[in-house]
């Protein structure tokens, strides 16, 4: 029995954005889906009754943080990441590589993984293929994600191929370690850079071991958007149309957006999370910095045209008035805005795909977000 089964429900017929099914152990997710990501085991400020409530259906953490503090046997002695964090839905849990390579004190990286010191206490910690496979079944996410190497940006051609390459010896390991194939599906990850025959080569390499699923890594790196978009161009079409692809780490609508109409199936961002955190929200004619002086007399909702519980309950001037005040609920407001805000554009996505009309919908999104005059 596989863990995860991708259903492809209807292809466009005006570019590459595809509905899908993704049925997992944990249950059914529609895509294309935004995914909220809740890193240290919850997503910051969220009781899992209002994800679910704001329509999300599957969520993601981080098996670099959840190793670190509370440690992956403790989460296990707790009967898995479902149960520990009280979510009955699906998770998906990253391998762990880029967090050590964005925010532990990379110490070494070597053929047999990569020697780190932890970002909380400065203690000195090994993760390897195996080890990182060994986390993820711990914590019993429905998916989970090979070891890479996401090449920073920009990196040298030999340095990208070099690297690509490893990561191809390190998602063979990852198969090989993987305990529970029928429970948990290990997704492989594209690299290459930014080079379109070392996408070619990271394709070929990845999709020869046969994965359940796909993702491309190392986009969205601070490459300008032009060259995401290329990449994407020539990269996506390469991955098996039945099998679910996983954009990683890409979330503003306008890249969600150029993703889906490349064939993207699954997106994951912590940036409406963390904006949210800081005063800034998402509305349907672009972003706002709620805090800021000129709404503290606005009694409108953040977004007149949103119908989430901050939006039919608040105004901007008591939004503002919280976060002025330094209170908890004025990141809790933002960020139920923020994540309702994205998870309801992706809705209106798979509405369009299936009428046929997407581009013409994005042209209307865009017009009245401030991407296009
Ligand atoms: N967009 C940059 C990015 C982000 C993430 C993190 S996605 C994520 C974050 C938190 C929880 C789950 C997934 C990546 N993860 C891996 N393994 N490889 C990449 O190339 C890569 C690139
Ligand atoms: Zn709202």
């Amino acid at each position: 029995m596989m863990a995860v089964k991708y259903e492809l429900i209807k292809k466009s017929n005006e570019c590459n954005a595809r509905l899908g099914r993704l049925h997992t152990p944990h249950g059914i997710v529609e895509t294309p889906i935004f995914m909220p990501v809740g890193t240290k085991a919850t997503v910051k400020t969220m009781t899992p009754e209002e994800l679910k409530e704001i329509g999300a259906q599957i969520i993601l953490s981080n098996t670099y943080h959840l190793y670190l503090r509370p440690g992956h046997d403790l989460v296990e002695e707790a009967g898995g990441l479902h149960k520990f964090m009280n979510w009955d839905k699906p998770i998906l849990t990253d391998s762990g590589g880029f967090q050590v390579f964005s925010l532990g004190d990379l110490r070494k990286i070597t053929e047999e993984g990569v020697e780190f010191r932890s970002h909380l206490d400065g203690s000195k910690h090994f993760i390897s293929p195996e080890k990182s496979i060994e986390i993820q079944n711990s914590l019993g996410a429905d998916i989970i994600m090979a070891f890479d190497e996401c090449p920073p940006y920009p990196s040298d051609r030999d340095y990208v191929k070099k690297s690509l390459e490893r990561t191809t010896r390190w998602a063979k390991r990852c198969k090989d370690a993987h305990k529970n194939p029928e429970t948990q599906a290990l997704f492989g990850i594209v690299q290459g850079g930014m080079y379109k025959d070392l996408r070619e080569q990271s394709a070929k390499e990845i999709i020869d071991l046969d994965f359940p699923g796909y993702a491309i890594g190392g986009l969205s790196v601070g490459e300008p958007k032009e060259i995401m978009y290329e990449v994407l161009d020539y990269t996506a079409p390469l991955l098996p149309e039945d099998k679910p692809r996983y954009l990683m780490g890409v979330g503003s609508p306008n890249y969600l957006f150029e993703g889906v109409i490349r064939g993207i199936d699954m997106f994951d961002c912590v940036l409406p999370t963390r904006i949210a955190r800081n005063g800034t929200v998402l509305t349907s004619h672009g972003r706002l910095v709620v805090r800021n002086a000129e709404y503290a007399r606005d009694f409108s909702p953040l977004d007149p045209e949103c119908d989430c519980y901050a939006c039919k309950n608040y105004t901007r001037a008591y939004i503002r008035h919280l976060f002025k005040a330094n209170e908890i609920l004025a990141a809790r407001l933002a960020t139920i805005h923020n994540l309702y805000f994205l998870l309801k554009l992706m809705e209106n996505i798979r509405k369009a795909i299936k009428e046929d009309r997407l581009l013409e919908y994005r042209e209307e999104f865009y017009k009245k977000y401030g991407y296009i005059k």
